[in-house]
């Protein structure tokens, strides 16, 4: 309908363009560019997926939090030259305040915790589903949104923290019928990279912009990498020793580069040796080249990937302990992961594993005429009340046409309310997998 012309709302739309003879010429319908609608059957498989996050959630112990969808834009301004940066979906509102869509939900996250501040009792552990979005050149095609399932422990400083993060993530991936050698978790620590920068005194503003330009290791060429890193002011010397360590794949050799005094080492050990508590010691492996995307990281960092290595990083995510304090809050410890919608259909896909989430009800009630509507409506509130799923017939239609919807719908029994049973207070029910056939008292049907 046209919206309000008060001052507030912008003037109504003109109705879809008519032509001479009336005819409306037809909308785009549709979604606007890097966008998905979710018709039933795809919003099935999204339910199953988010069903799953909530319940690893729930089994962790996890609060459910939500935020706005649009934020002011200075929460995810960084000058650390990340990706997510350059593709802000944000834009000048009404009020003349620069705005975006949330590229990422951590900072909202951090946001609200400072909000609540010393009211909250730490720590904290809350998990968010949440809708995020990025402004691409559609050249890329891809998409411009996705849904990220979060998980954040607040105010732990001990890597039990991430131990317990990664352990959620396996026992999600365990849910859904993926295994180890499916799936791994590459895991490093930034303190490796500090502790290497330090021995070249590279200063600790570049230490975010170092980050970003390593985590594009793969996807740009090796003297990209070093020119960028040059521009930020390595030495040859330096650049050469720093992409040395990150070829290490194993902790020992590791320790023989950096020694054992290090926190980047303590930590590391830690982890693998919690890993092995919780039991998940096979999905995990030290790769020194594991920096993430995002500049805040300040510790460990992990990342979930695919074993046929086809497919982008599946989920990631590693400790922030800054990340409040430079929103001007407290210096409280925290970590957390980000687990999209996408790659893991991808991959359930590429295993078979995508679950068949039909359309499931109980009942269809039907009247076999016109004036039995009121009556099969009747019968139809007597069962839901009882809990029980029902399509109600709401026209008048051919029997051929009921059991025609009735198998779309995969309703397990058909009510039938018909005027001879009526009259003795009965309905007909057919089940409709064996065809059984009966007359029941309405009170004695459940
Ligand atoms: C594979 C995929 O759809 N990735 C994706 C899609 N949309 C996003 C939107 C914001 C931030 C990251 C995003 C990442």
């Amino acid at each position: 309908g046209s919206g309000r012309s008060g001052a507030l709302s912008a003037p109504p739309l003109p109705p879809a363009s008519e032509g001479e003879d009336n005819t409306v010429e037809k909308i785009d319908v549709n979604p606007p560019k890097g966008t998905r609608d979710f018709p039933p059957e795809e919003m099935r498989l999204r339910n199953w997926l988010f069903h799953n996050f909530r319940e690893v959630s729930r089994l962790y112990g996890f609060e459910e939090v939500d935020f706005p969808v649009l934020e002011s834009e200075s929460l995810f301004i960084r000058k650390a030259g990340e990706e997510i940066r350059d593709q802000l979906y944000c834009f000048e509102d009404r009020g003349n305040r620069r705005v975006a869509l949330r590229p990422e939900l951590t900072p909202s996250l951090a946001r609200l915790i400072i909000q609540k501040g010393k009211s909250l009792s730490l720590p904290l552990k809350w998990f968010a589903v949440g809708q995020c979005w990025r402004y691409e050149r559609m050249t890329r095609g891809r998409r411009r949104e996705h849904y990220q399932w979060n998980m954040d422990i607040i105010g732990v400083p001990q890597v039990t923290a991430e131990a317990e993060l990664i352990s959620s993530m396996v026992t999600f991936f365990k849910r859904i019928g993926i295994t180890a050698s499916d799936v791994g978790f590459k895991v490093s620590s930034r303190k490796v990279l500090q502790e290497v920068l330090r021995l070249y005194s590279v200063s600790k503003d570049s230490f975010g912009k170092v980050c970003i330009i390593i985590d594009k290791i793969e996807k740009i060429p090796v003297d990209e990498v070093k020119k960028e890193l040059k521009s930020v002011g390595m030495s040859d010397m330096a650049i050469e020793e720093l992409l040395q360590v990150l070829s290490v794949r194993s902790l020992t050799k590791l320790e023989e580069i950096l020694g054992s005094e290090g926190e980047a080492i303590a930590d590391l050990k830690q982890l693998f040796s919690l890993a092995e508590k919780f039991g998940y010691s096979e999905w995990i492996q030290f790769d020194a080249s594991v920096v993430r995307g995002l500049a805040y990281y300040t510790g460990i960092v992990f990342e979930g990937f695919d074993r046929e290595g086809k497919l982008r990083a599946i989920c990631g995510g590693g400790r922030y302990d800054q990340l409040l304090s430079t929103f001007g809050g407290d210096d409280i410890p925290a970590c957390g992961f980000g687990f999209g919608d996408a790659v893991i259909v991808e991959l359930l896909k590429e295993k078979g594993l995508l679950p068949e989430v039909g359309l499931e009800v109980e009942n269809i009630v039907c009247a076999l005429d016109v004036d039995l509507q009121g009556a099969a409506a009747t019968v139809a509130t007597i069962l839901r009340d009882k809990g029980q799923s029902v399509d109600l017939v709401l026209e008048s239609k051919p029997l051929k046409w009921v059991f025609k919807r009735a198998t779309r719908i995969n309703a397990r029994r058909l009510i039938l309310v018909g005027n001879t049973e009526w009259q003795k207070g009965m309905v007909g029910v057919k089940i409709l997998s064996s065809g059984e056939q009966y007359e029941i008292k309405l009170d004695d049907l459940e």
